[in-house]
């Protein structure tokens, strides 16, 4: 097994319960939707895998080793073979697209090289090698602040693989792409999964999407898993367990900002669009 959360909690210091007891397994190579409502506790999940965020209690085995008992070097090490893909794309405006995918090697160079931005030249062959695959090899001078979104996602794909993961932590890849960018960026992870034979854990809050790219879906809600099984088995009982009767915006964020997206779609509306 790749992957696997033991008995998962996290309580913010707020008091906040974001994840109760959440265990589950991933093998090498699949790729996990993870879906909800606003609050559910996705993003807390993703970042207990690597530990950006504390959990509480449990335990986050990669492979054979524990990462919630790692400190230090051992920690940063282990990080590196999850890559983290951001909503926002988190790239550094100022610097070109190349020099975005080299920052994935961060993790690999000494402290002098990557302050002096100085990598191996194999490191930068397997960077220009990932941009040529995610489509934007003519683009690589370029700043990041003069790509399209789309554009920026897919640097921000090449930089996670530059770390030659094991795992992809995927955050809402595509929360602020129209619906045709959406999904070519949903198959382009696919894609790269696939060919090198990756797990992911892909927090998306379109279940549409999720259903036609991913082929395990989890449910979470309030912290704890309601759903955990194939694609065709959502059916409109299931989101309703999920997404309550209401609009599925959600108790926990009554007015923030993150529930933008999902809000605007009712479970009726979602179910129609399955
Ligand atoms: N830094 C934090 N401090 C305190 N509480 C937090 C923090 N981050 C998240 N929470 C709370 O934890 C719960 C789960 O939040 P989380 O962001 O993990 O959910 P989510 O499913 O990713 O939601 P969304 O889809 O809106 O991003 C919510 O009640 C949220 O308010």
């Amino acid at each position: 097994m790749l992957l696997r959360l033991e008995t998962l909690t996290k309580r913010y210091r707020t008091g906040d319960l974001a994840l109760t007891e959440v265990s589950l397994e991933i093998p090498a190579g699949q790729i996990v939707g993870l879906i909800g409502p606003s609050g559910a506790g996705k993003s807390t999940l993703i970042r207990c895998v690597n530990r950006l965020v504390e959990p509480t209690s449990g335990r986050v085995f990669l492979g054979k080793r524990e990462i919630t008992a790692m400190r230090g070097r051992a920690l940063r090490r282990a990080r590196r073979c999850m890559g983290m893909i951001f909503q926002e794309f988190a790239l550094v405006e100022r610097l070109s697209v190349m020099e975005n995918v080299l920052t994935g090697r961060l993790g690999y160079v000494p402290f002098w090289r990557s302050f002096l931005r100085r990598f191996p030249q194999t490191d930068i062959d397997a960077a220009f090698a990932l941009l040529d695959r995610v489509g934007l090899i003519e683009h690589a001078d370029k700043r990041a602040d003069a790509l399209s979104g789309g554009q920026r996602q897919r640097v921000g794909i090449a930089r996670a693989l530059a770390q030659n993961p094991d795992l992809l932590l995927v955050d809402e890849p595509t929360a602020s792409l129209d619906p045709k960018t959406s999904r070519q960026i949903m198959r382009l992870l696919r894609e790269v999964c696939t060919e090198r034979g990756l797990a992911a854990i892909v927090n998306i809050h379109d279940v549409a999407l999720a259903r036609q790219f991913v082929g395990r879906i989890i449910g979470l809600k309030a912290g704890r898993i309601v759903y955990d099984g194939a694609p065709d088995g959502l059916t409109p009982a299931i989101l309703t367990r999920i997404y309550g009767e209401e609009d599925w915006g959600g108790e926990a964020h009554p007015s923030g900002p993150r529930e933008a997206t999902a809000a605007a779609l009712t479970r009726d509306e979602l179910v129609r669009a399955l």
